[in-house]
């Protein structure tokens, strides 16, 4: 069986596409794979912050249409970067293990929150990032930086910014064991990640199941529950990526699920953290709580 998969072009995209299909195969050793690498808007833009582009699901909504065209079996995407509803016709269907969901302060000489300078030039184009960054250290300059994560990389080792907050879960997909840079995460408690940071997904369709079931399968059953909760949050607080808003669920090992969740505006964070059995339910009162904090 050869299937078609779909993916971005980046070098990380293809190392979680890599990743993802390393666990098809675990379980359809039988099974080749035709990698189908797609342009996006957000690819070919790079001077303006993805919000300003003004399109929800930028990176995902053009790869995910060679599947719904029938050009591919299936798209590769950080869950993250979804909207929280897909086209129809459909549907989340595969689930990597999750690299570390945290935000982490990412530097050439090594800060971490507490001993990064006072008046610091920190780079991020995340409006979440950018307030929760604010709300923990108001002294700090706030400036724009965009780019593939190696270019992000690249930017912090020629000095122009002390710092940068990004994905710990790029670098360590990118890097491994040992990035060129220095990395401190951030606890969710001072900066909730999005929703999905650290989880690849397949996104496939609907119709399709045979490859819905496969795609199951092979996912991580931790990485489904957490991502059920958070896609759920996300959903219920309606917030685009113009809005700080961020919510982690770690499914504990007695089963049930913790979720860290907050909102930060005007210098001042409020974070919450909640327990639950149900992952759909804990997503939708954590949401509730955000959205309370909102008006
Ligand atoms: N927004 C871009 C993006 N999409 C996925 C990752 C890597 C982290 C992940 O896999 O969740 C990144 C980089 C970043 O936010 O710094």
């Amino acid at each position: 069986m050869r299937l078609v998969v779909a993916t971005r072009g980046s070098r990380l995209s293809l190392l979680q596409t890599e990743e993802l299909l390393s666990r098809i195969k675990a379980v359809e050793p039988d099974v080749q794979f035709d990698i189908k690498i797609v342009k996006t808007t957000g690819d070919l833009v790079q001077d303006k912050p993805l919000y300003k582009i003004g399109v929800k699901g930028i990176f995902e909504k053009e790869v995910n249409m060679a599947v719904l065209r029938g050009e591919a079996h299936f798209a590769v995407h950080s869950l993250k970067d979804l909207p929280s509803e897909l086209a129809p016709g459909l549907v989340l269907a595969g689930f990597s293990k999750r690299a570390p969901p945290y935000d982490a302060l990412v530097s050439a000489t090594g800060y971490d929150l507490e001993s990064l300078p006072r008046g610091a030039v920190v780079g991020t184009s995340s409006v979440r990032r950018a307030e929760f960054l604010k709300a923990a250290r108001p002294d700090v300059e706030v400036v724009p930086l965009r780019g593939n994560v190696d270019t992000r990389v690249k930017k912090i080792l020629e000095g122009r910014y002390d710092a940068a907050v990004m994905a710990a879960a790029g670098i360590v997909r990118l890097y491994g064991d040992s990035p060129p840079v220095k990395i401190y995460p951030l606890r969710p408690e001072v900066m909730p990640p999005p929703p999905g940071q650290g989880i690849v997904v397949a996104v496939a369709r609907e119709d399709e199941g045979w490859l819905v079931d496969l795609l199951d399968k092979a996912s991580d059953p931790v990485a489904k529950a957490e991502a059920l909760a958070e896609r759920e949050f996300l959903r219920a607080v309606g917030a685009g990526c113009h809005t700080a808003v961020g919510g982690l669920a770690r499914l504990l090992p007695a089963g049930s699920i913790e979720f860290t969740a907050g909102y930060a505006d005007g210098g001042r964070a409020r974070v919450v953290k909640i327990y639950g059995d149900d992952p759909v339910e804990v997503g939708r009162r954590a949401a509730a709580l955000v959205n309370a904090f909102r008006r």
